[in-house]
């Protein structure tokens, strides 16, 4: 999908949400344990409530790895079931030397399919690059976190005074353009996001860390929109789980739509004053 693709459609949606499919089994509704996957179930039926509220669904593949060789299975036959037009991302943080690095590059994009692949960038050009070569596939790159842990090494200050996650995305711009590279920026770090587009004005931003994480929507749009909306807001439990019974589509349904419409609105207050 290209960026223009992905523009369009958030328009078109007035949404620039990204559903995580993190789905525990120890948190999905029991009247699903009877069924053949219970998991594959569940994801079904909520992208079926909410294929029309976002742009992105985002399988964390923990959620799929920690199931053995059927989770690989559940998370395949999900991602065939997600309609087309919507972008899929395989958030599975990977990079490692160049030769493997292309495997799971392969593994994301060819064998699963996925329109993109969270990367780790600690091992540096050479353990990223290889994702970036394959045409119409995005790399979305780790660069200031939502967790705690982000000040451990993302905010140490470098001799001349820029922080750590300031070096990565100056650096990696060099490696990627804004039609194949994204940055994760976590929706709990909104004080960095003015010089996050200051570092990169056009690329898209993937910002997990609302609802459970208690990220502020607002603030990210106010500081980190931009003339292609340059955002992909991801939310996952707060979506899944929001019910728990035998209503829990339609309660994942309501949730989104909360989360939609307040982005309609930011959308609609950004573009009116461009
Ligand atoms: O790369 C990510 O998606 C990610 C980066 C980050 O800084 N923080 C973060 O929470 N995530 C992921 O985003 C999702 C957040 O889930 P919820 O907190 O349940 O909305 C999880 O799949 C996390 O692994």
């Amino acid at each position: 999908m290209t960026r223009e693709q992905l523009f369009a459609q958030i328009q078109q949606k007035r949404s620039f949400l990204c559903i995580g499919l993190d789905t525990d089994p120890a948190k999905i509704p029991a009247h699903l344990h009877s069924a053949a996957d219970p998991v594959l179930e569940f994801n079904r039926q909520i992208i079926d409530a909410t294929h029309d509220l976002c742009v992105a669904y985002k399988p964390n593949l923990a959620f799929y790895e920690s199931l053995g060789p059927k989770g690989w299975e559940t998370l395949a036959q999900t991602l065939d079931y997600i309609p087309e037009g919507l972008f899929t991302i395989a958030d599975a943080k990977r990079g490692d030397i160049g030769n493997t690095s292309s495997m799971y590059a392969k593994a994301f994009f060819e064998t699963l399919g996925c329109d993109a692949v969270t990367v780790a960038p600690y091992m540096g050009e050479d353990s990223v690059t290889p994702f970036l070569n394959f045409e119409g596939k995005w790399v979305i790159m780790l660069a200031l976190t939502s967790n705690a842990g982000s000040l451990n090494f993302q905010m140490l200050e470098l001799q001349n005074r820029e922080l750590l996650f300031e070096k990565v995305i100056r650096t990696a711009q060099k490696w990627g353009s804004a039609d194949q590279l994204m940055y994760v920026v976590g929706a709990t770090q909104t004080t960095h996001l003015r010089k996050v587009r200051e570092l990169a004005p056009d690329h898209f931003l993937l910002v997990p860390g609302i609802g459970a994480q208690g990220g502020d929507l607002e603030a990210v749009a106010r500081f980190g929109m931009n003339r292609q909306c340059g955002l992909l807001v991801n939310a996952s439990r707060s979506i899944l789980y929001a019910g728990r019974g035998k209503d829990f589509a339609q309660q994942a349904r309501a949730a989104a739509q909360q989360v939609q419409q307040q982005m309609a609105e930011l959308l609609e207050r950004h573009f009116s004053q461009a």
